[in-house]
């Protein structure tokens, strides 16, 4: 790791003669989002959420913070990198404290900057607020404005900062009405936890877009119970905290003194997760919308398998996240599943960082095949998701050229077809191979035998099939459909408007 980091553009760029347009392929990437964790009455909070943000780490990588309070103060230390290479025991010392909030970050407002770190905290007449997000805020523009006209002074480019300022700037009279009255002006995506000296405050956007659950650790000793609040609830495994419910869309949470309150500051809209957390973001360990992530993503697989499988030797997943979604294909088809690809799990996302000039040459440093299970063989390689097709086109040139047969591609989600703006840094429409081309051309271009896609009926069957009560979702970047009404039409777009 320490070595890549090493690396200068120049030095990766002069070594590798690249293929294509390789040279371009780390702004195919889906960007992840970001992790949030909230400890409230353990004394070694800053260290519990430390270890929640390592769960956590795959939602984002470009910085990581957190912010401890111990009834006076709230101290707060926030760096670029990975959880591990930014906290280490001096470092966890300097953060004392019964409460603790955390952050691990991809920047989808704002630079991926020290300046953007999250935590956010801020002093306002309310007293002392630190803030950590996960989505993205629509519509800003007329806000921010506001409230600069108001004597704002804005410390960051994030949107999140958005919410501190109306929080400071609102005229209501105790914080709690502040927060529900702040939260109602905003549009978009949020899955927040903020604290003060001596609470912690959870929230969710009326939509629900990304998750957030709440956990507890039982008190020992006849001590009272720790509250956990996290992204996903893969987090809490590792603390032995155990679910408890997720925080409901249009739900403030507050933990104080005086136990867990709630209220909600919108009940209006109709529920709309985001579906793409279950295709791809969220861990398969974790259960997020009332409903474990291995569940949909297996059925998801078994869904594809159902509506076009073809004859072939042996499933092959990329991994990482197309594994769960191949064994249920391969449950479903009766065909073997096996690890065609290997994967290199020392090539860490720090590698492709947004804003260094770092080309991509990541997929075949990523991703190697088993010569000895795909020469001579019928293969069927599940991915997640095709963004611009590149990556795709890669895998299936190396699973050929290590002597497959034919090689067949089952996609476990519907065609990307349009952007988010809820937390999720998909390309703009012009970029999306599936938002401009057919399933043949983009057979033809990612050079496979044939190609098929989970049809948006599968997907939201196989995240909501068994559940008692299956809970509204976005599937916007399948259908264009969006759940709020503000878009950037620049980014919707197609390609032939820019021609
Ligand atoms: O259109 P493409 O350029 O082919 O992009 C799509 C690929 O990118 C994502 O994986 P990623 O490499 O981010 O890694 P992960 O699956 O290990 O999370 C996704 O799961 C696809 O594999
Ligand atoms: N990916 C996210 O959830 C990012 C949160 C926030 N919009 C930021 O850019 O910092
Ligand atoms: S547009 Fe897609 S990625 Fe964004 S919230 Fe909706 S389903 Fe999720
Ligand atoms: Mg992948």
């Amino acid at each position: 790791m320490i070595d890549e980091l090493e690396l200068t553009p120049l030095q990766v760029t002069d070594a590798i003669e690249l293929e294509d347009n390789e040279a371009d392929d780390h702004f195919d990437k889906l960007r992840e989002e970001c992790g949030v964790m909230a400890i409230y009455n353990h004394p070694d909070a800053a260290r519990l959420t430390y270890w929640g943000l390592y769960s956590l780490q795959h939602r984002g990588q470009e910085s990581g913070g957190i912010a401890a309070a111990d009834g006076e103060d709230i101290h707060d230390l926030k760096g670029m990198g990975l959880v591990s290479e930014i906290f280490t025991d001096p470092v966890l010392a300097k953060l004392p404290g019964n409460l603790a909030i955390g952050h691990t970050r991809y920047s989808t407002t704002g630079d991926s900057a020290l300046l953007n770190a999250q935590p956010i905290k801020v002093e306002s007449t309310k007293g002392l607020i630190a803030i950590a997000h996960n989505g993205n805020l629509v519509n800003l523009g007329t806000a921010r404005e506001r409230l600069e006209r108001d004597g704002a002074i804005f410390q960051t480019t994030s949107d999140t900062e958005i919410i501190v300022q109306l929080i400071a700037h609102s005229k209501h009279t105790t914080l709690v009405d502040c927060i529900a009255d702040s939260l109602g002006q905003v549009d978009g995506a949020f899955s927040i936890v903020m604290m003060t000296r001596n609470r912690i405050f959870a929230a969710r956007d009326p939509h629900g877009f990304r998750p957030l659950s709440m956990g507890r650790i039982p008190g020992v000793d006849g001590m009272p119970d720790t509250f956990v609040f996290a992204s996903e609830t893969c987090a809490f495994d590792l603390l032995h905290a155990k679910y408890e419910r997720d925080v409901e869309p249009g739900e403030l949470v507050m933990v104080s003194e005086d136990g867990v309150t709630s209220r909600y500051f919108n009940r209006e809209v109709q529920q709309a997760s985001c579906i793409f957390e279950h295709v791809y973001f969220a861990r398969p360990d974790s259960k997020i919308f009332g409903r474990w992530v291995q569940k949909s993503r297996d059925e998801m697989g078994r869904t594809l398998a159902r509506e076009s499988g073809v004859p072939a030797d042996v499933i092959v997943p990329v991994p990482d996240s197309g594994v769960t979604a191949a064994i249920g294909y391969a449950s479903e088809s009766g065909i073997p599943f096996n690890f065609g690809l290997i994967r290199n799990h020392y090539v860490g996302r720090t590698f492709i960082q947004p804003e260094q000039r770092v080309r991509d040459f990541g997929v075949r440093m990523k991703l190697n095949p088993v010569r000895a299970l795909l020469e001579g063989k019928r293969v069927i390689l599940i991915d997640d998701s095709i963004i611009r097709g590149t990556t795709s086109r890669k895998i299936v040139r190396m699973v050929r050229a290590a002597g497959a047969k034919e090689v067949h591609m089952r996609i476990s989600c519907p065609p990307t077809i349009s952007p988010c703006f809820y937390g999720v840094d998909t390309p703009s429409t012009r970029d999306l191979i599936a938002a401009n081309n057919s399933i043949e051309q983009i057979r033809q271009f990612i050079e496979a035998d044939s190609l098929a896609y989970l049809s948006l009926e599968g997907v939201v069957h196989s995240c909501t099939t068994g559940d008692a009560k299956p809970v509204g979702y976005c599937t916007a970047c399948y259908t264009g459909n969006y759940p709020t009404q503000w878009v950037d039409v620049e980014e919707i777009l197609p390609a032939t408007a820019s021609a």
